[in-house]
């Protein structure tokens, strides 16, 4: 953004024709360091100056804005109240109404800039809240006030004091039992703040830098997602040995649990809620650009509403990227030949993914459960082996499973098609179902009045 913001930028304030400076470097920086250093030298009564140039270090602060009026003297009054002196003051403002404000210091003791920067994040937060108590404070709008109205922002700046609102603190999470272990912690149910929560515990004995990468993507990636068939993520602790992913607790479990160790069994009805809440949610990561990688029905949990949401999204990715896809084993039965033979894959991976849990779904039956997982991966990528559709399969409902596993992802549907096929399914079933509770109702009616000799 920085480098695009030099070509387009206009220079508000005119020395002749000052070049844009390089920001991060000022090229006045340096020659008014070398300036501290004379000064510093030359200035022998003071005790401070007499150590040359790093009694007085230079900084460079570039605040990066929507522009508005008064800005640049709301700027220079924050830095004030820093305790800084400004030294020289650049303001650009662009065409589209944001404006870089670059400010060479002195005043800040410290080489170093990471205080400098937190009281400066302080100071910035603190003048917001201060802006937003006064708009608050203000009168409501009237009619005769719509002009002022266009002069508002594109959108209200909401204050933070700084915080990371997703940081938990581990004092406050109360452990209870421990539900299961993945292959890089256990998990436990546990309460936060009164709420019923599932706690993903990194085994401390495992941590490594690899494995805070993964911890730290999938933090990054559950972050950014709020869906109802997406696990919610409550919060982690970020803070090494204690490292903790906290998300709202699944009290059914796992799809791969109810079929395979319950022996539990779906009717076409539940089938088709359960396909579409997972479609539902596989289509919201899929619109924000994040593939699932692993999705499988152990990853697909139940709420105690039988609601489906995905969950253990972001992993899977990272273990893509770092190549530990040999040393796994139970993953291969839901996996897209593209992404076992690590080939460059995209979101259609996902909906291969999908097509064999939905075949499960369907059986109830664990994919390809007479081979190995390396045979089964062997199979699909060299032989093209899929499972056996059974022959009294809704026909749509086969002809969509043999479209999500096509061996070419151009052929696959997306999401959103998926949800509009299930949805249709549904219908149809519904409607017959309908149909036919209302003739068996008519025929009972009959068959009554018959017995009792009305006919
Ligand atoms: N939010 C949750 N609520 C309830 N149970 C959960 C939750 N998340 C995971 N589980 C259950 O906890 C167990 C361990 O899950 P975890 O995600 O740690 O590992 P995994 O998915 O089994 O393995 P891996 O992480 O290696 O893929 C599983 O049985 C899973 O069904």
């Amino acid at each position: 953004m920085m480098e695009d913001a030099q070509s387009s930028f206009n220079c508000s304030i005119k020395h002749g024709n000052h070049p844009p400076p390089t920001f991060g470097s000022s090229p006045s920086l340096e020659a008014r360091a070398l300036q501290a250093i004379k000064y510093g030298v030359e200035d022998r009564d003071s005790a401070l100056n007499a150590t040359p140039c790093f009694s007085r270090p230079m900084h460079e602060i570039t605040f990066a804005t929507t522009d508005k009026p008064k800005l640049l003297s709301q700027l220079t009054s924050l830095l004030a109240d820093v305790g800084l002196n400004i030294q020289e003051a650049h303001a650009f403002s662009s065409v589209d109404g944001f404006s870089l404000d670059v400010f060479v210091i002195d005043g800040w003791p410290f080489e170093e800039t990471e205080e400098l920067k937190r009281a400066l994040e302080k100071e910035v937060s603190n003048f917001k809240e201060q802006c937003w108590s006064e708009k608050q404070s203000s009168p409501a709008l009237g009619k005769h006030d719509q002009n002022r109205v266009e002069s508002f922002p594109s959108c209200v700046e909401i204050p933070t004091d700084g915080t990371d609102v997703w940081e938990i603190d581990a004092r406050q999470l109360k452990f209870e039992n421990k539900v299961g272990s993945g292959s890089y912690g256990d998990l436990y149910r546990g309460t936060y703040c009164s709420q019923e929560v599932a706690i993903k515990v990194l085994k401390p004995e495992r941590i490594n830098e690899e494995m805070l990468k993964e911890f730290s993507q999938e933090v990054y990636i559950m972050r950014k997602v709020r869906h109802k068939n997406v696990v919610q993520l409550i919060g982690a602790c970020t803070k090494p040995p204690k490292l903790c992913i906290v998300t709202e607790f699944m009290s059914r479990g796992s799809i791969y649990d109810f079929l395979h160790k319950q022996r539990g069994a779906f009717n076409l009805i539940s089938l088709l809620k359960v396909a579409i809440d997972i479609s539902r949610g596989m289509n919201y990561l899929h619109q924000n650009n994040i593939i699932h990688r692993d999705l499988k029905t152990a990853n697909l949990l139940m709420d105690e509403n039988m609601v489906v949401k995905v969950a253990d999204f972001g992993v899977a990715r990272v273990q893509a990227q770092s190549g530990v896809m040999t040393a796994e084993t139970g993953t291969y039965r839901w996996m897209a030949p593209e992404v076992i033979e690590h080939k460059p894959y995209d979101q259609k991976a996902d909906v291969f993914s999908f097509g064999i849990a939905l075949w499960e779904l369907l059986t109830g039956e664990i994919p390809y459960s007479s081979m190995t997982p390396l045979q089964a991966a062997v199979g699909v990528v060299q032989k093209r082996l899929r499972p056996v559709i059974p022959k009294n399969t809704h026909p749509v409902l086969a002809e969509l499973l043999e479209r999500c596993w096509r061996q070419d992802p151009t052929e696959r549907p997306n999401f959103t098609e998926i949800l509009e096929i299930l949805k249709q399914i549904a219908d149809q079933v519904e409607n017959n179902g309908e149909h036919r509770r209302k003739k068996d109702k008519l025929s009972g009616a009959v068959f009554s009045a018959f017995k009792k000799g009305y006919h």
